[in-house]
């Protein structure tokens, strides 16, 4: 067991898709894998290991913002050997042609966080990056499915309710897509430990527009970006 997950070694593929939900984490291992076996309970952050066409994955939960998301995310590639990572989340557009229910997979991604700043003591603007052969393979697998598809640059926040949305106005004039708010983490520690990682979002909301689906939906419709995961995970 690491501090967070209660899964023995062995117990976590060495793939992994890590929505925020943990629902989201069961809803994926129940409807996705075969065999689907619960590794981890603990704060209720469930993580699951199965077989999708053959391969063996697992599905772990990373909770809201890159605190909690930096912990799993971490322990993963620290503690089970981990090598790839693909965040399955959802996200806020902020571009009007960037609408509720596409998928958005992230390039790289801007942030408000101060990690990365104390991270390299004030003296780097680091630009977290998605992992190329990941990010090609998702991109060429969403064009050649039904549904619209945008990559691009995502925003990863700290806040969810911010006082005025102007830094998202200017994100926007800058060609960013849309917010969350774990990737520039994830993206981050899959560098530091030299693993694959990659963030496809679905958009549950638009900021601007005052659109949103509810949790139900956030927790159990999402099944395009999971599948592009999937497939380009295993190609
Ligand atoms: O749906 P998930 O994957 O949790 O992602 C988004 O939803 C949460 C906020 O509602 C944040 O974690 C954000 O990144
Ligand atoms: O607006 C949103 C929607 C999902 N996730 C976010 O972080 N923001």
């Amino acid at each position: 067991m690491s501090h967070h997950i209660g899964a023995e070694p062995g117990q976590i593929a060495e793939t992994v898709l890590m929505p925020g939900d943990p629902l989201r984490a069961k809803w994926i291992a129940e409807t996705f894998l075969e065999g689907a076996e619960c590794y981890s309970t603990v704060r209720n952050m469930f993580g699951f290991t199965g077989q999708y066409k053959g391969h063996r994955i697992s599905i772990q939960g990373s909770g809201m913002g890159m605190p909690s998301a930096s912990i799993y995310t971490h322990e993963l590639l620290a503690e089970y050997g981990v090598k790839t990572i693909v965040r399955v989340g959802s996200a806020g557009s902020i571009q009007d042609d960037v609408n509720v229910r596409d998928v958005v997979i992230g390039i790289g991604a801007a942030t408000d966080s101060s990690m990365n700043t104390n991270r390299f003591a004030g003296q780097l603007s680091y630009a977290p990056v998605a992992d190329y052969g990941l990010l090609s393979a998702a991109a060429e697998i969403a064009a050649g499915r039904e549904g619209t598809t945008h990559v691009g640059q995502i925003l990863s926040s700290d806040v969810f309710y911010g006082d005025s949305l102007d830094t998202y106005k200017k994100a926007a004039e800058y060609g960013v897509l849309a917010v969350e708010m774990e990737a520039a983490a994830l993206y981050t520690l899959a560098a530091k430990f030299k693993a694959r990682a990659l963030t496809i979002c679905t958009i549950s909301d638009h900021i601007f527009k005052n659109e949103a689906l509810p949790a139900d939906q956030r927790e159990r419709t999402f099944g395009d970006m999971v599948e592009i995961a999937l497939e380009a995970v295993t190609r």
